[in-house]
């Protein structure tokens, strides 16, 4: 990858702590779980095992990842404290605030007391994420108090079926998996930093996750998939497509789901997101939307020399398998969570609290003048 100068503003190109977690940006095709390359790890595993990668540093062997998904399966079911909390959110809230408060709430009524259980928490959120955002989904749009406790095998097609009432395909129940495995960890991205930064003071890991969640919703992370959702789905085909994009640059508009903080070239999960968006487009039988990502990403190098991330071409995908758009972030959460916890044990090991210094820029010193002569 081409080197370019990260200096200034965001701590860009500044080191920060220590992770054995991930690298992005170096080895192989730029981005490594605990040394495994995002690329194998999409084609050979399931997303419960990347999620075990990262909360143990190893993959799971055969016994371990049945134990794994059974511990997953059990706790899918959600308490009637935090129901009762889900049902009074109303219909238009943002999803990404139902994923805040259910989390937070989740802290109230099965805190984590002691470190040592945070694995149980994390299996806890791995498996409840799903239920809390469909619970509060299907109550509020449907009216149906859904039973979330399903047999699916994966968090991908529990939360398909939560959504959908009916267990999802093979095709979809590998696009899902393939999702989790993309969003699940990505170094010290804005919200694992949060996170990170929460658990140096030693704080609880519902505290941590409910700070990181806060983090990803805005536009310029994990809610770009949304916003680039917004912008596809307004171009009625290709050509469009490239006319409305270079009256956007021209107005110097920002892009949403293209540039990165730290790839400088490409995302290597643009390529695996985006095959499976061409595959799911054939099944719908209608390549609109992933014709105009395809124009997008053209006419954004061709004009920028900037690249889609991880996010772009989800919009389509996510589009396709009949996901409403307010909810693709919360997928992200779903995913995500399990990078993010993962670091709250990294920094729990090995523990400084995290206080950076600022470069004052305020007035000189000056004496507090009385109230009448202000
Ligand atoms: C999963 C994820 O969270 S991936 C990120 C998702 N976010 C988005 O897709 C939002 C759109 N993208 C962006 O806002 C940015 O590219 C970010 C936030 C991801 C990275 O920001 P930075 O590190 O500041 O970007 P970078 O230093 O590469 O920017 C270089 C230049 O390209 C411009 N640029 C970067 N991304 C875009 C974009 N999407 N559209 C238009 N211009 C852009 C910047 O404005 C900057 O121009 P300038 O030097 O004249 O100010
Ligand atoms: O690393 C980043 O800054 C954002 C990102 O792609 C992610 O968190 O997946």
């Amino acid at each position: 990858m081409v080197d370019k100068k990260l200096t200034g503003a965001g701590l860009r190109g500044q080191v920060a702590g220590e992770t054995a977690l991930c690298t992005v940006g170096k080895s192989g095709s730029g981005l490594t779980y605990y040394g495994y390359d995002i690329k194998e790890l999409a084609d050979k595993v399931s997303f419960e095992e990347v999620a075990y990668l990262l909360s143990r540093g190893e993959l799971p062997n055969a016994t371990q990842l049945a134990e794994f998904k059974a511990r997953l399966k059990q706790q899918r079911g959600l308490p009637q404290a935090l129901k009762d909390v889900l049902e009074r959110i109303p219909a238009d809230a943002h999803p990404m605030d139902v994923m805040r408060t259910g989390c937070s709430f989740l802290g109230n009524i099965e805190p984590e007391q002691d470190f040592s259980e945070a694995d149980a928490k994390i299996e806890r959120m791995l498996a409840a994420f799903p239920s809390i955002l469909l619970y509060w989904y299907r109550f509020s749009h449907d009216g149906k108090r859904i039973e979330t406790a399903t047999d699916d095998d994966s968090i991908g097609a529990h939360f398909l079926h939560l959504l959908h009432d009916k267990a999802p395909s093979k095709l979809h129940t590998d696009v899902m998996n393939t999702s989790l495995i993309l969003y699940a960890e990505h170094e010290f991205n804005a919200s694992t930093f949060t996170a990170r930064v929460c658990a140096s003071t030693l704080s609880d890991i519902f505290s941590c996750v409910t700070g990181a969640i806060g983090s990803l919703r805005g536009p310029l992370h994990g809610g770009a998939n949304e916003a680039a959702m917004e912008l596809i789905e307004n171009m009625q085909n290709a050509d469009d497509a490239e006319q409305q994009l270079m009256g956007m640059l021209e107005r110097k508009e920002k892009i949403m789901g293209f540039g990165h903080a730290i790839y400088r070239e490409f995302d290597p999960r643009n390529d695996i997101i985006k095959e499976w968006s061409e595959k799911l487009s054939q099944e719908f039988g209608d390549s609109r939307l992933y014709d105009v990502s395809v124009r997008c990403e053209e006419v954004m190098w061709r004009e920028k020399k900037l690249f889609p991330n991880a996010d772009f071409f989800h919009a389509s995908a996510y589009h396709y398998m009949g996901i409403p758009t307010k909810l693709f972030t919360p997928i992200f959460v779903m995913s995500r969570v399990s990078g993010w916890t993962a670091h709250v044990k990294e920094q729990r090991a090995n523990n400084r609290i995290i206080r950076p210094s600022a470069d004052y820029t305020g007035p000189a010193p000056r004496p507090v003048p009385a109230l009448a002569d202000r």
